[in-house]
């Protein structure tokens, strides 16, 4: 049995690769997913910016809790549907929505 010290063996080297190889794969899959979320977010971000002006047209409050509870609710159900911890899916939408709030006081104050 080699030791760890041992140089490592031609099996060794092949195995190596092949995990290399399968990492920078699933790795690309990652990027593009990653790419994607940063586009729909980019969308979500245009629309988001259509409502708050149409709020500070309207002089409606850039936040609107009941709409965001119903949408918690919403993706908690999708996320334990789809096997993704539902406190995550929460504290994720929370995190955008409140960059979205600070968008439409800035849009607000903007006039
Ligand atoms: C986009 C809106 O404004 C705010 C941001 C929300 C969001 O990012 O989904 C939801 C509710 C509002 O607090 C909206 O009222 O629809």
């Amino acid at each position: 049995m080699p030791s760890s010290t041992d140089a490592p063996t031609h099996a060794e080297h092949a195995a190596d690769d092949a995990a290399l190889r399968r990492l920078t794969s699933i790795r690309g899959s990652i990027d593009n997913i990653d790419a994607a979320l940063v586009h729909m977010l980019a969308e979500r971000f245009k629309f988001t910016t259509l409502v708050g002006e149409l709020k500070a047209e309207y002089g409606l409050p850039p936040a609107d809790p009941d709409r965001e509870r119903r949408q918690i609710l919403r993706l908690r159900q999708l996320a334990e549907e789809s096997h993704l911890d539902p406190e995550f899916a929460e504290t994720f939408i929370n995190f955008i929505i409140a960059e979205v709030i600070r968008h439409h006081e800035r849009i607000a104050e903007q006039g």
